[in-house]
């Protein structure tokens, strides 16, 4: 169980841009946080996956509080997540072949053998041909280098994956073949989720339930379902409903 509660975090510690936010993710189950630019989903998505430390609050891994975070975290916690940003190519240093990347996990571990298999493994998992890893950033596309930095991400398997705006920047057969390969390995490991956007209808479509911003700051309880009509939007045929995976 990935518990937070009552975390308050930020950059100031006079100005926290979270407050008061609060948010279970079960294992295996996939939550999506929803909530407008600006509000601090990424801190929050931060703090969840070990990488920002909160100012107050507990983040509870497996009933075990989290005392420290990223460089300081006990390996064993850190490498429980898998996280994936909305830009690869910050993410990504430009200087590594996409070999090279999705093997950085392996080898910042000290994994010496079965290296290049287990990237083969991972390539073929997120769609990349054998053909594009010996590319570097510059020489493949934003989908493609996305597909390596989601690769990387399960280089581990993680027992959770937090995905923040993974797919914002791409289109529509890139984000379903991106949410394909996530669910697929989720339903190989039963890891647990948490995707952060903007898209209600696509978080509505991948996830199990959709938490808005408001409610994980605690004035509401938790929303399910699909979005209003009046919304306008349209549903993406290519990513389909939870439930029917
Ligand atoms: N490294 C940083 N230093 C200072 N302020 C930051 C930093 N990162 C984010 N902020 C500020 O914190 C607030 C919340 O940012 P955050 O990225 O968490 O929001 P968000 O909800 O994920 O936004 P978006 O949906 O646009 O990505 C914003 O006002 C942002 O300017």
């Amino acid at each position: 169980m990935l518990e937070l509660r009552a975390i308050t975090a930020g950059y100031h510690t006079k100005a926290p841009v979270v407050r008061g936010a609060s948010l279970t993710v079960a294992p295996g189950e996939s939550v999506g946080l929803l909530g407008p630019s600006g509000c601090g989903k990424s801190t929050l998505a931060r703090v969840a996956a070990l990488l920002h430390r909160p100012d107050s609050g507990t983040l509870l891994l497996d009933g075990e509080p989290v005392r420290s975070w990223r460089h300081r975290a006990p390996r064993a916690q850190r490498t429980a997540f898998g996280v994936v940003f909305q830009q690869p190519r910050l993410s990504a240093d430009p200087r590594l072949r996409l070999t090279d990347l999705i093997a950085e996990p392996l080898r910042a571990t000290g994994r010496r053998g079965g290296i290049e298999e287990r990237v083969c493994e991972l390539a073929a998992s997120v769609g990349l041909t054998p053909d594009l890893l010996d590319r570097r950033p510059h020489e493949v596309s934003d989908g493609q280098l996305q597909r390596a930095c989601l690769a990387r991400a399960l280089a581990l398997r993680p027992r959770w994956l937090i995905c923040d705006e993974m797919t914002a920047m791409l289109d529509a057969s890139t984000t379903a073949a991106l949410v394909a390969a996530v669910e697929d390995y989720r339903a190989t490991s039963g890891a647990g989720l948490l995707a952060v956007g903007h898209d209600q209808v696509l978080l509505d479509r991948w996830c199990d339930r959709t938490i808005h911003w408001e409610d994980v700051t605690g004035r509401t309880t938790p929303t399910t379902g699909r979005l209003p009509q009046a919304s306008g939007r349209r549903q993406p045929s290519v990513v389909p409903p939870a439930g029917e995976r």
